[in-house]
């Protein structure tokens, strides 16, 4: 489990921990672990060329101390001042003193040698004390830098606690953050900007709270989730799912979600709609009725709404759906036909699945407003339908109806934007619930496996192939379950 935290909370730990350390040890163990993952970076340190960006703050003290240690293996290092007369007094000293140099940002922008000429380039502008996105002045600098950028604790210019990208920000080919992640390093937009994100432990965690606010599971955390049938199981007892999908205009629909729900780890799967035909066709293990759900026969939950359209059968079948006190989720179509109240009433838990431009939709915004802030869309929509909240992305967050950590996906690729991948996503989940997994983990776990399945597909997969490497995702993820001793 990766635990992210606000920066508030973050800072708090911080005090407590300096308050038992001598001064100046926790930025000691930042360096230390900075410039260990600069040297990885570099291959050798001896002779190459370092540039340090260097704002105002501690951020900037990270970076011109881990760059005092290059330069004492041999680097030549240049730290570039954004405000030379607020700068880290103790860093710099340790810079100059291990025979590094630092000049302005005019004397920087003036010439290619410093940023041009670089090997690697340390980000130290802003760290958790950043506000906004990069002043102009950094900015401009920035144009200048063509080698790797190695951001300190987060990509400058990035929200730490939203993951919001409010303007101009660095783009990092790696990140080193410090004690705990971030929900920035987590979360889109600005996840895309931090790169490959290394954590260095500088001792924060025993001064952490227990409740995140964002975290992201690995594989062995869903792993411990999903369902192993024993030897005393039956289909029934593995639950039934039931998909209420497709339409006359979109039958693949109901067979995308019908292969998705038969790779859940449900005992079975019933489908019923318009596309009973179809769906038998490509799924002869699935139970079809060309009925509405009411007349489906049992199910311990229901995905609806992919490819439902918005005939009177497709309100019917939301209806009827929301109607049955089993575990539901909604999909696609049947997110706009969903009463909000009626979703609300349930005492079965729901799962709403809406991509950006569904959820803009739902919140009456544009999909660009959703996209540029998925950690507050997500959050609103849970609790506007007091409903486990799905909001798919590129790093797709999950959000339950009652506050707590939201989980933010770390398996997607960019594979998965292929029409009829969400469709299987729905089936999938449903499946998660019918085993009895609880709403946030069902839909955490699904879009934990539709992601392995998505990258593991060979390449470039179609919805269907995402849905035939479930398997093998599965696999994969199991792969990480703690041995038994
Ligand atoms: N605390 C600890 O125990 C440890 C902390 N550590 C490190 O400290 C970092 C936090 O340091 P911090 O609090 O000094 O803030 P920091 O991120 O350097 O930025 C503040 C400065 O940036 C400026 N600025 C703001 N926005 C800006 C913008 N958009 N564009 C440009 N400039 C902008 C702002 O200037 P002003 O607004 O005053 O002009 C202000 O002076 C943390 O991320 C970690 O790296 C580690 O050493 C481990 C131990
Ligand atoms: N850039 C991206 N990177 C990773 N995953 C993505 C990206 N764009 C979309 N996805 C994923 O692809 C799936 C698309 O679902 P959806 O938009 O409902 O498509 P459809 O309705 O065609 O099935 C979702 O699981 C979403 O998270
Ligand atoms: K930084």
């Amino acid at each position: 489990m990766r635990n992210a935290y606000r920066v508030e909370v973050v800072r708090h730990a911080e005090r407590e921990l300096m308050a038992r350390l001598p001064e100046g040890a926790l930025m000691r163990r930042a360096a230390a672990g900075l410039a260990a993952a600069a040297a990885d970076l570099l291959g050798r340190v001896y002779g190459t060329r370092v540039a340090l960006l260097v704002g105002s703050g501690d951020n900037g003290g990270d970076a011109l101390y881990a760059g005092a240690r290059l330069a004492r293996r041999g680097a030549g290092v240049t730290a570039v001042l954004l405000s030379p007369d607020r700068v880290h007094p103790g860093g710099l000293a340790a810079l100059r003193r291990a025979g590094g140099r630092a000049v302005g940002a005019e004397e920087a922008a003036s010439g290619r040698a410093v940023l041009g000429g670089a090997d690697l380039v340390l980000d130290g502008i802003t760290g958790i004390g950043g506000r906004g996105g990069l002043r102009e002045n950094a900015a401009r600098l920035l144009r200048g830098v063509t080698a790797p950028v190695l951001a300190v604790d987060l990509p400058s210019g990035v929200n730490a606690d939203t993951g919001e990208v409010d303007g101009e920000a660095v783009r990092a080919a790696a990140t080193v953050t410090f004690g705990a992640w971030k929900p920035g390093l987590l979360v889109e937009p600005a996840r895309s900007h931090a790169g490959a994100v290394r954590l260095v432990d500088i001792g924060l965690a025993p001064y952490l709270p227990a409740t995140p606010d964002v975290v992201a599971l690995q594989h062995a955390d869903v792993a411990a989730l999903l369902p192993r049938p024993g030897t005393d199981t039956d289909k029934y007892r593995r639950g039934v799912v039931g998909v209420a999908a497709g339409s006359a205009r979109y039958p693949g629909a109901a067979v995308l979600a019908v292969s998705g729900a038969l790779r859940g780890g449900a005992g079975a799967v019933r489908y019923a709609g318009t596309a009973a035909a179809e769906v038998l066709a490509r799924h002869p293990e699935a139970l079809v009725t060309d009925g509405s759900p009411e007349h489906t026969g049992r199910v311990q939950a229901w995905a609806v709404g992919s490819g439902l359209g918005d005939g009177a059968g497709a309100e019917r079948a939301v209806r009827e759906v929301l109607d049955a006190d089993v575990p539901v989720l909604i999909d696609a179509d049947g997110l706009r036909l969903a009463d909000v109240d009626a979703v609300r009433a349930r005492r079965a838990p729901t799962v709403l699945t809406p991509h950006a431009g569904e959820a803009a939709a739902l919140l009456d915004t544009s999909r660009a407003a959703v996209e540029a802030g998925m950690l507050d869309a997500v959050r609103r929509l849970a609790d506007r339908y007091r409903a486990t909240v799905l909001l798919k992305g590129s790093a797709t967050l999950v959000a339950g109806p009652d506050g707590g950590p939201v989980r933010a996906n770390p398996t997607g690729t960019g594979w998965l934007a292929t029409a009829g991948s969400g469709d299987v996503l729905s089936g999938l989940i449903g499946a998660l619930l019918a085993a009895g997994l609880d709403a946030r983990d069902a839909a955490a776990a699904g879009a934990h496996l539709h992601g392995v399945a998505g990258r593991t597909a060979p390449a470039p997969p179609a919805a269907s192939d995402v849905a035939a490497a479930l398997p093998a995702a599965w696999r994969e993820v199991c792969a990480a379950r703690p041995r038994r001793a």
